[in-house]
């Protein structure tokens, strides 16, 4: 167990690190931040939701004065939803420094961009496309920066960013600390890591468990056309605080999110044909409690960070092993628990034992609930609305009169289980048709022939992250955060409206990786490579989040 300050940090980021509410470093910053401090170069991998971000933020602004006015660090990401999130964590560590900080990504007005530059930032947080078009321009200069960050470089690599990553690095001093985050060492990236990275260090926090371990994880085997039906009983009998649910294709998503919001849920979609501004404010409603559903691509499966997710469902399962850990790791984040559905067709469940085999876990096999359980689950969250309600003399007594005068017509219990239908606000009768999505075939034979089952994944000699050593114990290790976000359960809380506060209190945004327009918006044509990546990526890795 570590605590910040055995990292001799100074002060003003200690207390910002307390003021974020965390109490003890997670184990990958455990590791990350002595050798990062120490200035060396560094390769970073652990689970998703461990705190890579602070891991590289914290010795990052530490080395960075308040009194500089050059940009000094750089760290690029791969989507424009990641580096807000980033900036925003950054923002927040550096605070009590007095650092500036600035997110660049495309799809935002540059004129406004160039404005805020004016404002003289140390650390700029950019989507490669964006900042390679501010490097042309001359409105980012990369002489003065000493440190550099490429979060999720896989992923950059994937979406065709290396020629753009390659050109930036180029033009950043030799003389700089690099740390490179990747949730899996395909050649690409040791070749990137060997082009750019001095003598790196390579810190990895090993786990048995390539998932997070505080996720429990379900599958039901269903009929495509059964699926949502289904997923409607899932969501009433177990009523999720905020649930992202993916779907494969952006049509897919579009449908899903109408079909949902016609039958009475709080949701709405998030895929690459929205505009910048329309994602924005469907990520502000997800952050802000006013919608408790996010259906989406795999366009928020990396890096998204959203406080108080506690499910995942996968209404159609993810191509790959690596996509399945990016999504459900949207949940099950810092400390907290969090449930994973994934929704298997009869021709799927190769794949999915497929997936089972790549990241070492068992998923278990569940019945749905039947629809009296459904409705039970509605119920139940009904009353505790109506409870919460009740206690609440200031809202209720507008309504007294009225109930006065019906009690006096009809009976009290007809009334409530009345008052209660109208709320369940059932549209079941509402017609919802979604297009077929055909089943994912797997990929299972070609995988297997090329790795050869030596499993260079997750040794099984690491600590399990959760677990790790740490004096306190606990499932989740000791670094749970202290205050704010601990011990968040439903308690109604997302219905009222805004009630759930992120701890952070501010309007966090997401990753986003999407079948199409995530390369930056003024950049040409994103080359089609996806898929010929993901045919042969996963062969010869070191695969995903460990
Ligand atoms: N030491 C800590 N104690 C408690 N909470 C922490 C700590 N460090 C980070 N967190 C919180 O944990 C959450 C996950 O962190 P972060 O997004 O950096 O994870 P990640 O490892 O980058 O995940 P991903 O692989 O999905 O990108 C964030 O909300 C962050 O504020
Ligand atoms: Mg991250």
């Amino acid at each position: 167990m570590s605590t910040f300050a055995e990292f001799g940090l100074e002060p003003d980021v200690l207390q910002a690190i307390s003021e974020m509410g965390f109490e003890e470093a997670t184990p990958i910053q455990a590791k990350a931040i002595p050798v990062a401090i120490a200035g060396r170069d560094m390769i970073g991998q652990a689970q998703t939701g461990t705190g890579k971000t602070a891991a590289f933020g914290i010795p990052l602004i530490t080395k960075i004065a308040a009194s500089e006015d050059r940009i000094v660090a750089l760290i690029m990401a791969p989507t424009r939803e990641l580096a807000i999130q980033v900036s925003e964590e950054i923002e927040k560590l550096g605070r009590f420094k007095g650092l500036r900080s600035l997110a660049i990504y495309g799809g935002q007005d540059i004129s406004r961009q160039i404005r805020s530059l004016r404002r003289k930032p140390q650390i700029i947080i950019g989507t490669p496309g964006r900042l390679l078009d501010h490097i042309n321009r001359k409105t980012i200069r990369l002489d003065d920066v000493r440190s550099v960050v490429l979060d999720e470089a896989d992923e950059m690599l994937d979406m065709g960013f290396m020629e753009d990553i390659q050109s930036i690095l180029k033009l950043v001093p030799e003389e700089r600390q690099t740390l490179l985050f990747s949730a899996t060492m395909p050649a690409n990236i040791q070749k990137l890591a060997q082009q750019f990275l001095r003598n790196p260090e390579h810190v990895k926090v090993e786990s048995k468990l390539l998932s997070a371990p505080l996720i429990q994880q379900y599958y039901v085997e269903i009929q495509e056309r059964m699926k949502f039906d289904g997923l409607c009983r899932l969501l009433d009998m177990e009523p999720p605080e905020l649930a992202i649910i993916f779907g494969r294709t952006k049509r897919r998503v579009a449908e899903l999110s109408e079909a949902l919001m016609k039958r009475g849920y709080a949701c709405d979609g998030l895929h690459g044909d929205l505009s910048q501004n329309q994602r924005d404010t469907v990520m502000r409603k997800f952050r802000d409690g006013s919608i408790d559903i996010l259906v989406a691509t795999d366009v928020a499966a990396r890096g998204l960070d959203v406080s108080g997710v506690t499910h995942v469902i996968n209404f159609d399962l993810p191509q790959d092993p690596e996509s399945y850990v990016h999504r459900i790791g949207r949940t099950g984040r810092a400390g907290k628990e969090g449930t994973s559905w994934s929704f298997v067709t009869a021709r799927e469940t190769d794949h999915l034992h497929f997936i089972e085999k790549v990241t070492r876990h068992r998923i278990s096999k569940k019945v749905l609930p039947t629809l009296s359980e459904a409705m039970e689950g509605k119920q139940k969250l009904m009353a505790e609305r109506i409870m919460d309600t009740v206690r609440s003399e200031e809202e209720v007594n507008p309504f007294k009169w009225v109930a006065m005068q019906l009690l006096e017509q009809y009976d009290s219990v007809q009334l409530l289980a009345a008052a209660m239908k109208l709320l369940t606000g059932d549209k079941k009768d509402v017609n919802i048709e979604l297009t077929p999505e055909d089943p994912i075939r797997s990929k299972k034979r070609k995988f297997e022939g090329n790795r050869g089952g030596s499993g260079s994944y997750g040794s099984s000699s690491g600590r399990r992250y959760g677990g790790s050593g740490s004096s306190s114990g606990g499932q989740g290790g000791a670094w749970r955060q202290g205050q704010g976000r601990s011990g968040d359960s439903r308690g109604g809380s997302s219905y009222s409206g805004g009630q759930r506060k992120p701890y952070s209190g501010g309007n966090r945004s997401s990753s986003t990786r999407d079948d199409s327009s995530y390369r930056d918006a003024n950049r040409g044509p994103r080359p089609e490579r996806r898929e010929e990546y993901r045919g042969s990526r996963s062969q010869n890795e070191d695969f995903v989040k460990i």
